[in-house]
């Protein structure tokens, strides 16, 4: 077991994940500290160990800090990057500028790749950190239903095998279940295509669509995600688990899903923009279908549902227009790669 109790786990980012996927960690280390921007969403975790405008109505435990200094990850035994996926280059390079051990373990958390280079969160954090041990974590886990202790399961990877056991262990509470996995680039990607799947599903909500789309759209869109996962280096068993199928379904079906919510008020005739503004939180559906789709197209991976909603967002085509040529496209038997 590489950690134990009394050392202390730092967590880059204090948004709605950062925050509680820092509840879990809280029940194995004996300190853990929220690194954010905002100087009074940090005084307001430590004063009244609450975090209003991401996780209203949660009470956090006593031994969660939060502080807006970098410097904090220098003593910290493991380090989590749960920051929005364009923000993760940024963080590695502060980092790397820091001098964090190069024996400190570092998780990556969020859910995208990168535009321009096409590469996973992971990639971006060896780049700049070589030397550092490096995991992901992924899976079907709404920070509001973990942050309730209603129960949830991801997984761990890493190709460091006592790093993902130890992890395993640290990730696991009496309502939050951790596996593990040496497939580092399929947990990724998984999670990052279901963003782009996720807004398909809101939009079909919100032109009115029924069960059966969305039903349609969720196992279409599997196929769609283990093609291209594959082509960018996942395992194909690995889009049936957890960070796949897992994370397609949740974020499709739920409320709580960010790039739901975007998909549900595109199809209900607002614009990118209002929306975006609205929310308030990350959608990362949103950048990732363009880092997503100029993936697809570099390793020519035919993507209809990835392609449609690309067309409505950046391309001002009207959704009804994408679900008719979605509808109509050739047709071919079920099972084809
Ligand atoms: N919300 C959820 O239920 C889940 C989210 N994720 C993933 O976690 C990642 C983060 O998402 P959320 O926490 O939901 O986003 P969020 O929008 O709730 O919070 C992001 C936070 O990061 C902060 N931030 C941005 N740049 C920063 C920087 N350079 N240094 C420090 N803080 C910075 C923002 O100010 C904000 O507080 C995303 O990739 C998302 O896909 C994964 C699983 C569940
Ligand atoms: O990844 C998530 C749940 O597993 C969060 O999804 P949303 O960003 O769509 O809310």
């Amino acid at each position: 077991m590489l950690f134990n109790s009394s050392q202390h786990a730092v967590v880059l980012g204090a948004g709605s994940w950062g925050t509680a996927l820092g509840m879990v960690l809280s029940e194995f280390f004996d300190k853990v500290t929220l690194i954010g921007r905002c100087p009074e969403q940090c005084a307001e975790i430590n004063s009244f160990h609450t975090n209003n405008n991401y996780l209203p109505r949660v009470q956090l435990p006593k031994n969660i800090a939060a502080s807006v200094v970098y410097q904090e990850t220098k003593d910290a035994a493991l380090i989590l990057f749960v920051l929005p996926t364009s923000a993760t280059r940024e963080a590695a390079t502060e980092l790397a500028t820091i001098g964090i051990p190069a024996t400190t373990p570092l998780v990556s958390c969020s859910k995208g790749i990168e535009r321009g280079s096409g590469i996973r969160m992971s990639e971006i954090i060896s780049e700049l950190l070589p030397n550092n041990p490096i995991a992901v974590h992924s899976g079907p886990t709404h920070a509001e239903e973990v942050s309730a202790h209603l129960a949830s399961a991801a997984v761990v990877g890493s190709q460091n095998l006592e790093l993902a056991a130890s992890l395993q262990t640290v990730f696991t509470t009496s309502y939050f279940r951790t596996y593990t996995s040496d497939d580092v680039a399929g947990i990724e990607l998984g999670g990052a295509l279901k963003n782009v799947f996720a807004i398909a599903a809101g939009i079909i909500s919100g032109i009115g669509l029924g069960d059966n789309a969305i039903a349609a759209l969720v196992t279409r869109g599997l196929a769609e995600m283990t093609r291209l996962g594959i082509a960018l280096g996942g395992r194909p068993e690995t889009f049936s688990g957890l960070s796949g199928i897992g994370d397609l379904m949740v974020t499709c079906y739920s409320s709580h899903s960010r790039n739901n919510r975007v998909g549900k008020a595109l199809g209900s005739g607002e614009t990118l923009e209002e929306v975006t503004e609205r929310l308030g939180m990350v959608a990362e559906g949103v950048p990732n279908t363009l880092s997503i789709y100029e993936a697809a197209r570099k390793h020519d991976i035919e993507t209809p549902i990835i392609n449609a909603v690309y067309q409505i967002l950046y391309e001002e085509k009207p959704a009804q227009e994408a679900l008719v040529e979605l509808l109509t496209r050739d047709l071919k038997p079920e099972i084809s790669q």
